[in-house]
């Protein structure tokens, strides 16, 4: 590979890139004979970038959280030419560079980078919006809503699950209706997951196993939410406890490549933590639609 650009968002997660640019710009310098750095000032930069530039480089690095990542690979994914992609981690949970094995330290990571270890990646797709992580509805949806920046600052993920354990205790069912070739459901539900990688929230939760090379997303339905799934959930333990084809009564697991979704009252929906839209939506698996770098692990 030759060219490489690398976006970066040195504002994400307390400016943790900010103090190793240089280093990180000196080595990339070293190995690739064409880099360009391209430092984001706002929202929407990044995704100015990847539509002008992208088509011409050999690997693009986002550099920054998950936010950084959503806009970039959402300018990236319908690209006909899209280069090889990598993450360099610089958020609060950085879910989908955990899924892929990266380092969370950033020079550990753009070593990892440098290695140009491939392999392609699903991606999740609903109407013109792309995801790595998860598409969710419910209490999934409100715990990003509800959560207090301040918090999320000082405790980073672990704010994300005390609010969860308060949302699990007010949250109120939705009509759900959803509908897909292994499985349909028309019921009353309080959370819907649909996952791609296997980290949510920066800890491997609801599907630890999860396959990003599959075709398939795993999916969560939650009829009632209790104490009890918010300590499975923490203990990564639901995709082992409620295999394929089991089914229990308040909690559905099944896998699928395609799904039609609808709620009454309708729901707000949150795709990787950003909030586009609400239901009805289709969500699909465009598979192995990225060539992504992943860190090897020993
Ligand atoms: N220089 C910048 N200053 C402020 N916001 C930026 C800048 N560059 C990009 N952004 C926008 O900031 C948003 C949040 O970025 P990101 O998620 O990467 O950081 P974060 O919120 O600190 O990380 P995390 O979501 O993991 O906590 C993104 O929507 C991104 O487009």
């Amino acid at each position: 590979m030759k060219k490489v650009a690398l976006i970066i968002n040195i504002q994400a997660g307390k400016q943790k890139l900010a103090q190793e640019l240089e280093k990180v710009e000196a080595r990339l310098g070293k190995v690739f004979k064409e880099v360009t750095i391209y430092q984001t000032k706002q929202e929407g930069d990044g995704k100015r970038f990847v539509e002008k530039h992208a088509e011409e480089v050999d690997l693009l690095i986002a550099g920054g959280g998950d936010g950084t990542v959503f806009e970039i690979i959402n300018a990236l994914a319908p690209l006909k030419k899209r280069p090889v992609f990598a993450i360099l981690p610089g958020g609060t949970c950085n879910d989908f560079s955990r899924t892929l094995g990266i380092s969370q330290k950033p020079l550990e990571a753009l070593e990892q980078i440098i290695k140009q270890k491939r392999m392609s990646v699903d991606v999740g797709k609903y109407g013109e919006n792309y995801f790595l992580n998860f598409w969710g509805i419910g209490i999934i949806s409100k715990v990003a809503e509800e959560m207090d920046e301040a918090n999320k600052q000082v405790l980073g993920r672990i704010s994300y699950y005390l609010n969860t354990s308060k949302i699990v205790f007010k949250n109120e069912a939705f009509s759900l209706k959803l509908s897909s070739k292994e499985f349909d459901f028309d019921e009353k539900a309080e959370l819907l997951v649909v996952g791609n990688g296997s980290f949510l929230g920066g800890i491997q939760s609801f599907f630890p196993n999860a396959d990003v090379q599959d075709g398939k997303f795993d999916v969560l339905i939650v009829k009632e939410a209790k104490l009890k799934y918010l300590k499975k959930w923490l203990e990564a333990k639901i995709q082992d406890d409620y295999p394929e084809n089991e089914k229990d009564d308040d909690i559905i697991y099944f896998r699928t490549n395609r799904l039609e979704v609808s709620a009454s009252p309708e729901q707000n929906i949150d795709c990787d933590g950003e909030f586009l839209n609400q239901t009805p939506a289709t969500v699909e698996v465009l598979p192995k639609h990225l060539e992504m770098i992943y860190g090897e692990t020993e």
